[in-house]
């Protein structure tokens, strides 16, 4: 075969951000991004995006260095998805809803040298750099983004803002293209859900190939029309800024999302995809009457984030959503598993449609290999549906590592494999379905349960708006589960636990419940960490009447 090299000609680095580049060239009269009245084209937005990437040379940006953001889903925050990059750093999405103080760590964690802080998130921004003054040498600047729309024209601001910003840069400019794929393009910090955020880095690899990955297995046609209900913070909104440009689709961007500004938006923009968390899921598909609107042509909407309760995947099937499940983690540059749908589930009635549809699903284009494993021998656990063990997986889009943290990073990477985290089964087709994380495990006189199993159940009550099922010290079994409600009408715990009890073995149905609003993360994910904690404060359960079996 001869000695062949590689070379620039046969092996480029891949990266995203030429994605941006073709649309500005196949399609540069096509709206890219939409935000209330403002319309831009592909080629109006390649140009803000080399005069973001020249200005932040000009502050004395460099390859490497660390750009954070703290905005909604609006243009600027799309831009800087490839205009920081063309810089040759790194962009760093915070989430808008964190508190000052984890805000201030993450960007000392981040070493970030300057903050794109949105105007509404402004006094945040502030408090969490002054809480960071006593503690780095050097501060980050902080350029703020007026809002887009000039609602706030009258406000001053002591910063420099990005439309002024972009007025000094250079519409031309030779834009940064890593030479190594293995560059980091993004970090981002995982959602804090069973303790502090990790800083996870993303490769331009990565990204390139699960934007692709997505177009192919959601197949989204040329041109989508994609609503921005999934924050751009999360994962870089799982991948899909970079994934829209790659289609030559328009961006409609949403600051607030409310049920009823999605349904507005979709029958005005005609909008075709969507994504978000069963949270979002849920608030669609228990809106009010006089806020649902008939959808004007098929919207996909693509879920994942927590598990969606197949309850609420047939409420959204009747709203006429065509609904595709997918699961993954912040490591996995948001989908790692999609539940790629087979032809004869269609005819399936459906409860039993959505029951598959809730199933996590199998490897993506940009994941080689998933499997569930016993993590002690690291050996793949028998394809039945029911033996227990941890999500792992390996691929393309599996992150570089964590920011400055070799251990953690070592251990998520033992014996090649990524380790989830997650616990769940292999069915006989080679589907993955979750039954938990292993921190929420129920573990009831040596069972396992699977709280998920029962939210399920919880979540088909048609007076439970949200559900969550964590462990409660008992006497007896160790552990049993403990319910936390929010109803939309009241009830009483005893018909609730009735409920459970008719569909579920009776060792499963919560012996304990308790009503109230649920605790989220900043990413809308119920805490557990902060009901199993309410649990434990509750005592332990104490031991059934004599003579009671679980059975
Ligand atoms: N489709 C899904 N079904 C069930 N759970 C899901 C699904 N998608 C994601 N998850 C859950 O979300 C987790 C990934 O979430 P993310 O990366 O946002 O941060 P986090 O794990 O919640 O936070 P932290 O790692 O800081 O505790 C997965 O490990 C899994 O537990």
């Amino acid at each position: 075969m001869g000695t062949q090299e590689k070379c620039e000609a046969n092996h480029p680095a891949l990266s995203p951000l030429i994605f941006l580049e073709r649309a500005a060239k196949s399609c540069g009269d096509h709206t890219s991004v939409i935000y209330g009245h403002l319309r831009f084209t592909w080629l109006q937005t390649f140009s803000r995006c080399r005069r973001l990437a020249s200005a932040l040379l000009y502050l004395n940006i460099h390859a490497g260095d660390v750009v954070s953001s703290v905005a909604p889903n609006i243009p600027a925050m799309y831009e800087m998805h490839f205009g920081v990059p063309m810089a040759g750093a790194v962009l760093n999405t915070l989430n808008i809803r964190l508190n000052a103080q984890t805000m201030a760590s993450l960007l000392k964690h981040s070493g970030s040298k300057l903050v794109f802080a949105d105007y509404q998130y402004l006094p945040l921004v502030h408090e969490a750099i002054s809480r960071l003054s006593s503690e780095v040498s050097k501060l980050p600047m902080v350029i703020v983004i007026k809002d887009q729309l000039g609602q706030d024209e009258c406000t001053s601001y002591a910063e420099l803002d990005y439309e002024t910003l972009l007025e000094r840069g250079n519409p031309f400019f030779p834009f940064y293209i890593p030479s190594d794929e293995w560059e980091t393009i993004s970090l981002n910090y995982t959602s804090g859900t069973t303790s502090q955020p990790k800083g996870v880095l993303y490769h331009h690899r990565g990204a390139y190939m699960n934007s692709l990955m997505h177009i192919m297995m959601w197949r989204m046609k040329d041109f989508p029309v994609f609503l921005w209900t999934v924050p751009m913070f999360h994962c870089n909104g799982w991948c899909f800024t970079w994934a829209v440009a790659a289609q030559g689709g328009t961006n409609v961007c949403l600051r607030n999302v409310t049920a009823k500004n999605v349904f507005d938006f979709i029958v005005r923009h005609k909008v075709e995809y969507l994504c978000g968390a069963p949270v979002l899921l849920n608030m669609l598909a228990s809106a009010p009457a006089s806020e649902v609107k008939p959808l004007p042509s098929p919207v996909h909407v693509l879920t994942g984030g927590a598990p969606p309760p197949p309850p609420i995947l047939s409420r959204m099937e009747e709203l006429g959503f065509d609904i595709t499940h997918a699961y993954g983690l912040t490591e996995t540059y948001g989908c790692a598993l999609y539940c790629k749908w087979k032809q004869e589930w269609n005819n399936l009635l459906h409860e039993k449609r959505s029951a598959f549809k809730a199933r996590q699903g199998i490897a993506t284009l940009a994941v080689t290999e998933a499997e569930v494993m016993d993590s002690s021998t690291m050996s793949r656990v028998p394809q039945d549906g029911k033996t227990i063990g941890e999500v792992m997986v390996r691929g393309y889009a599996v992150m570089k590592g964590y920011l400055n943290n070799e251990k953690a990073t070592r251990d998520a990477f033992r014996g090649g494999w990524f380790h989830t985290g997650d616990l769940g089964v292999m069915h006989p087709d080679g589907y993955i379905q979750l039954k938990d994380r292993s921190k929420d495990i129920i573990i009831s006189g040596g069972e396992n349960i699977s709280s998920i199993e029962i939210e399920a159940v919880l979540y088909s009550h048609p007076q439970v708006l949200e559900a969550a099922v964590v462990a409660r010290p008992d006497e007896h079994w160790g552990e049993t589960p403990c319910a936390f409600i929010h109803l939309t009408r009241e009830v009483s715990p005893e018909s609730i636990i009735a409920y459970c009890r008719e569909r579920l073995p009776h060792f499963m149905a919560p012996r304990s419940v308790v009503f109230g609003e649920l605790p989220k993360t900043a990413t809308g994910k119920i805490q557990k960490y902060v009901l199993r904690e309410r649990a434990k404060a509750l005592g332990a359960s104490p031991r059934a009447a004599k003579g009671k079996s679980r059975l």
